[in-house]
């Protein structure tokens, strides 16, 4: 590794006596790490590594914090009845003629992309799954325990070195890497989440910074050998609301390139765009990325949370049932189309997104069924322009793969050939105009039953689960809270089944108790027991009655699976 020893240099020299052995963390100067220690997760917490960490969070916290602070006043904005919009102060960049660095060829052909938490046997399955992509999340679809993260790192270095392994005693089976297995994307933690298992000069590491710092450092050489054919490694950047947020990842990167001795621009990333302020700042995303940037992609399902938690203080613009706010709605697809005009005309790719159906084994009409409906979403994509899309399961790939492959005339992405110059004229209006849709009292039992089943799994390490036949993560999660504090905050009438009745805190404490009874039953009284069921029921409740929104869902949830271990290891 082309390493800059003047970075690496004086704090590395300075040695803890006793660090490292007998169950402690070999820590750098400032670094206390409060999470369990284990042998192989010491193997990633390298005093290397935690100083890679450090750095990046010592010269970039402050602008953290001020993006974070300009998130609050943005907030404050909507809630005093302002809209999101087009930023006439950066109108430059959105009719400048710049481009994005040319896409690297490893990466030319994202038709499908799988994606997954980061655990050993999912990890090996999505990498051999036949799609072009996997992209790891510590994200949307895994809880953010200290177990979850450091085995998450400690797989992605096998994955990234080849020799990830995995055996299923039970079935008497080895999980090993196919010859041809898909890129690697790395999808860190949003800006907002600490990680309170690392404190870094007495405050929690940035969570991003700790998922990025370690995959980075310690996969950076190996992966631009073996995958990227010169680039990479390549990520998903989550949740950003403003393109001061693409500022801080573009600095970061340039940051990390220069510690380590890499070509600027070998580091790429998609940003996912999936909270509604963004969808007014994708060029301004992209200039910010241009060097880095390998596109954008739709992220559907928090941008959904994103309308809600928007128009939070606006009773004008409820949302009708999940279920209903799909992308037909006319506010998604102008998105969607916006998306894909803005990539193509900066020279890199438009991603569709996450379709929540997944295989049902026990019902093959009802899986026919919803392999249709996965079929017409992504056929609507690619026809749109997107130049490839998200697949929750290794079983929906031969399908998804055939209907980009049909549409897409032998070409491994549409970024020359489907400018999409028609989207130009998509106006503020159109991006935020309401959905349109019936409420139902059977919308809010569904919210309440899928939100508490969610927590109770997120609480006990599981990040994505299978529910009524849907893959549910946490930005499905977030629109069945925030749906369900919106309906309640404003008493909406729940009338499209022609029942007719007022969300009211007397109404939800009785659909939450009817609906833990329903868990109760469908899960088994065994299982009831010994989840985490109630603590759920108690933090979901919270969260939808609460006068004030909660910003995000497992933000509030995080102090519940922080578990610090008395003998830390520290150098304070
Ligand atoms: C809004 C967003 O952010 S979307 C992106 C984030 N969300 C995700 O990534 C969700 C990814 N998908 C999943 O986690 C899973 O598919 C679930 C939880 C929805 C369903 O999981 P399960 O019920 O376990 O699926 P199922 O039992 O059908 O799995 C069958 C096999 O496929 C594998 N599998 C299922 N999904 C995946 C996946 N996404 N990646 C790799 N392997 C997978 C299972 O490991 C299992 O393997 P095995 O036969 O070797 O044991
Ligand atoms: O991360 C993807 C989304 O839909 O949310
Ligand atoms: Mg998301």
């Amino acid at each position: 590794m082309a390493m800059s020893m003047g970075y690496y240099g004086d704090t590395a020299m300075k040695k803890i006596s006793g660090g490292g052995v007998g169950g402690r963390y070999d820590v750098p100067e400032g670094v206390d790490v409060r999470g369990r220690y284990e042998e192989e997760f010491a193997k990633i917490l390298t005093k290397d590594a935690l100083i890679f960490v450090a750095a990046l969070q010592r010269e970039f916290r402050n602008h953290v914090k001020y993006a974070m602070e300009c998130r609050k006043e943005a907030k404050m904005r909507y809630n005093s009845g302002g809209l999101p919009g087009f930023d006439p102060a950066t109108k430059n960049v959105r009719d400048g003629d710049w481009m994005c660095a040319e896409v690297p060829p490893a990466v030319a052909d994202r038709r499908v992309e799988i994606t997954g938490p980061v655990e050993r046997k999912m990890i090996i399955n999505a990498l051999n799954s036949g799609a072009k992509v996997f992209m790891a999340d510590f994200e949307d679809a895994l809880s953010p325990t200290w177990e979850n993260l450091m085995k998450g790192q400690v797989n992605l270095k096998d994955a990234v070195n080849g020799t990830i392994s995995f055996q299923d005693k039970a079935r008497n089976r080895v999980y090993k890497l196919n010859d041809q297995i898909a890129k690697l994307f790395v999808r860190p933690r949003g800006w907002h989440l600490p990680e309170s298992h690392i404190f870094i000069d007495g405050e929690p590491a940035i969570g991003c910074l700790v998922d990025f710092g370690l995959y980075f450092h310690h996969n950076h050489a190996a992966f631009r050998k073996t995958q990227g054919e010169g680039y990479g490694p390549f990520f998903y950047l989550p949740k950003m609301e403003n393109s001061r947020e693409a500022r801080i990842w573009n600095n970061v990167f340039e940051r990390a390139e220069k510690m380590v001795g890499i070509e600027k621009g070998s580091i790429r990333a998609t940003v996912l765009i999936e909270t509604l302020p963004a969808v007014f700042q994708m060029d301004e995303i992209l200039y910010e990325l241009r060097d880095h940037s390998v596109g954008l992609n739709c992220g559907r399902w928090d941008y959904i949370f994103s309308y809600v938690k928007t128009f939070q203080a606006h009773p004008d613009r409820l949302l009708p049932d999940r279920v209903l706010v799909g992308m037909g709605q006319h506010f998604m697809r102008s998105y969607s189309d916006l998306l894909i005009r803005t990539c193509h005309r900066r020279g890199v790719h438009a991603m569709g997104g996450m379709a929540a159906q997944i295989p049902i084994r026990d019902d093959p009409e009802a899986n026919a069924a919803a392999l249709e409906l996965v079929k017409k979403d992504k056929l609507r994509e690619v026809r749109a322009g997107h130049d490839g899309t998200w697949a929750a399961h290794p079983g929906l790939i031969p399908a998804i793969m055939e209907v980009f492959t049909n549409n897409m005339n032998n070409s491994p992405n549409l970024i020359e050939t489907m400018k999409r110059e028609d989207a130009a004229s998509l106006t503020e209006e159109d991006l935020l105009q309401i959905p349109r849709g019936v409420r139902t009292i059977e919308g809010l039992r569904l919210n309440t039953r899928v939100g508490i089943q969610y927590v109770a799994a997120w609480l006990t390490g599981t990040g994505s689960v299978p529910l009524y036949n849907l893959m549910e993560d946490a930005a499905t999660a977030e629109i069945s809270r925030v749906q369900n504090w919106q309906w309640l905050k404003y008493g909406v009438e729940l009338d499209g089944d022609g029942v007719g009745v007022r969300v009211s805190h007397e109404l939800f404490g009785k659909v939450v108790e009817e609906e833990m009874a329903r868990i109760e039953r469908e899960v088994g009284r065994e299982r009831f027991k010994k989840g985490m069921y109630k603590e759920a029921c108690k933090l979901f409740t919270r969260q939808c009655t609460t006068p004030v929104l909660d910003d995000f869902l497992t933000l509030n949830a995080y102090n519940h699976i922080v578990v610090h271990h008395p003998g830390g290891s520290s150098k304070l």
